[in-house]
């Protein structure tokens, strides 16, 4: 039978509720190898926030900008960022808020599409409010996926809501530039739309944030480095600081992207009082599990929810409810969302087969990657030297420059960068590394396979990396390693 969008009936095989990237690789992984029938029900735009709030339009407003910064170091050439032009082609990559590409995907993929918003109604059963108000009930056979997500949080500050601050998605769907910024929170989502703002005009670009240094999460440099190109770059940083109340003459509701209107007045904690045009909070996400009928499972609503390796939720009797992505918390990561759906999928399928062999998404945490896209990039993988600290691991660390490379001197004068390893001594083997630096995306995954592999150092010396590139710092770090091992340096 050829797939639908909301097809007359009620009983699938799996039910994913919540259509981001995730839970689409969560119902081709269930379905395509088994057999199985499966369905999305989906509340706004198939795809989910990252296609269309997050990590594709806020890659599509930093390329330009990570390209200028590029010119403005390669003497002999120059280049120059048209803000129009660059929205435009933002614009192109959200597919103009229109999902109509994600739905003809999961249609031919033999996935049904229900439009509308879902709660649990009970075991394996899922009642649907469709966008006329009307409501069904589906059941499924074996398995419901929860691929709710995420939303921003809005802190408790006086007067922050009153004045409608954007929040990610304002600022990944911005149609008008404000003059005058100030960012709230000093993590990814800080830095990076930081790094569009201040790239795309705004003259005033601050950041307010409430920790020692930005990125907090990351090991300590990447933060000082990149709040230091921040800094070059005009962008002014309030660290140890907190908004303590907000006002803005009149507040108006614009839609997402424009300016919400007249100027903000914030105090910040310290007393000092700064203007803008516009206020981003930047503080966190909240899970989309507060009204997703988790009481009728037994669940108290709210919170990330608690998962197996399987994906299975821990509370749960009967395997039978698995959850994926920013819902269980795990990492706030499109590609870790990803990695669980197809984990939660393969689960489904192999215990409807009656397999008692059932995949596990223990290994993939450990590689745990993420790259932040700002200038300079800060790449990461597995452990942070105090996370590896505080598990208990004997540890060996080492840090190379990443300007001291062949590789890198081409790449663009002035180039400034960091690399670190992190290695458990007691196995040889990599379980963390970090880099900062222009053009270290695509090293990342270098690292996660090292870790994920565990590769014993004494063989990564025979990964040859070619000449003359970026990944050469893997030697260098190698070589400082053995440097260090032979003159009695065990720190
Ligand atoms: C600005 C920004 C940039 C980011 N950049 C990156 C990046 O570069 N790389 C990266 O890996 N991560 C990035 N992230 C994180 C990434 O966006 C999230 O980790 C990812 O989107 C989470 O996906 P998810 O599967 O949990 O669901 P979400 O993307 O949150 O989507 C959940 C879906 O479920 C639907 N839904 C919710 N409740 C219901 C209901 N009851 N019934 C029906 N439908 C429902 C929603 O409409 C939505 O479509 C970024 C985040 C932000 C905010
Ligand atoms: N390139 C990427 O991979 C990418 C890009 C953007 C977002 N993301 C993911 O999306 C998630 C959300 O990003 P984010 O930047 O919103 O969250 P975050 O957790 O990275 O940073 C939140 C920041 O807000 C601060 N904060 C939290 N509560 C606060 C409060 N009440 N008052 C003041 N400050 C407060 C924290 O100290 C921190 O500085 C992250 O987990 C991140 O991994 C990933």
């Amino acid at each position: 039978m050829a797939a639908t969008v909301d097809p007359d009936r009620s009983t699938w095989d799996v039910i994913v509720l919540g259509g981001a990237a995730a839970g689409e690789n969560a119902a081709q992984y269930a379905s395509q190898f088994s057999g199985l029938s499966s369905v999305i029900v989906e509340n706004s735009l198939l795809g989910g926030e990252c296609s269309y709030w997050a990590c594709m339009p806020s890659k599509a407003l930093l390329r330009p900008v990570e390209v200028v910064d590029s010119a403005e170091h390669l003497p002999g050439l120059s280049a120059r960022l048209e803000a129009p032009g660059v929205l435009a082609r933002r614009d192109r990559v959200i597919n103009q808020l229109n999902d109509s590409s994600q739905i003809s995907w999961a249609l031919s993929t033999g996935i049904d599409v229900v439009r509308g918003y879902g709660r649990l109604a009970g075991e394996r059963t899922v009642v649907v409010v469709r966008p006329d108000g009307s409501t069904t009930t589906l059941t499924a056979n074996h398995a419901v996926v929860i691929d709710t997500g995420s939303r921003p949080a809005v802190p408790d500050v006086p007067g922050l809501r009153a004045a409608l601050p954007w929040t990610s998605r304002d600022v990944t769907t911005m149609r008008e530039v404000p003059r005058r910024v100030i960012v709230q929170g000093g993590g990814v989502v800080a830095c990076e739309s930081a790094t569009w703002l201040r790239g795309l005009g705004a003259s005033e670009v601050s950041i307010v944030y409430r920790d020692d240094r930005l990125l907090a999460r990351q090991e300590p440099f990447a933060g000082a480095l990149v709040g230091q190109a921040l800094q070059d770059s005009g962008v002014q940083l309030y660290p140890r600081l907190n908004l303590s109340q907000v006002k803005r003459a009149d507040p108006r509701d614009t839609g997402h992207g424009r300016i919400h209107g007249g100027e903000v007045s914030v105090t910040l904690d310290d007393g000092t009082i700064m203007v803008a045009d516009e206020v981003v909070v930047a503080t966190g996400r909240i899970p989309n599990t507060d009204d997703i009928g988790l009481d009728t499972v037994g669940l108290h609503p709210g919170g990330y929810l608690s998962v197996d390796d399987h994906q299975c939720l821990r509370q749960v009797n009967g395997s039978w409810l698995y959850a994926i992505g920013d819902a269980c918390g795990r990492a706030l990561l499109t590609h870790m969302g990803k990695y669980q759906a197809r984990i939660a999928g393969e689960v489904i399928a192999a215990r409807a087969q009656g397999s008692a062999e059932l995949p596990s998404s223990a290994v993939g945490h450990i590689g745990l990657p993420q790259v932040v896209f700002t200038n300079p990039e800060v790449g990461s993988a597995g452990m942070t030297e105090q996370q590896a600290r505080d598990a208990g691991l004997d540890v060996e660390t080492v840090e190379y420059d990443l300007a001291a490379l062949a590789g890198t001197y081409v790449m663009r004068a002035d180039y400034r960068g960091l690399a670190k390893l992190v290695v458990d001594r007691t196995d040889d083997v990599v379980v963390g590394a970090t880099f900062v630096g222009a053009g270290i995306a695509e090293l990342v995954h270098s690292a996660t396979t090292a870790i994920v592999g565990r590769i014993p150092v004494s063989t990564l010396w025979h990964i040859v990396p070619s000449y003359p590139t970026a990944s050469e710092i893997w030697l260098r770090l190698l070589e400082t390693l053995r440097s260090k091992r032979r003159t009695g340096d065990e720190r």
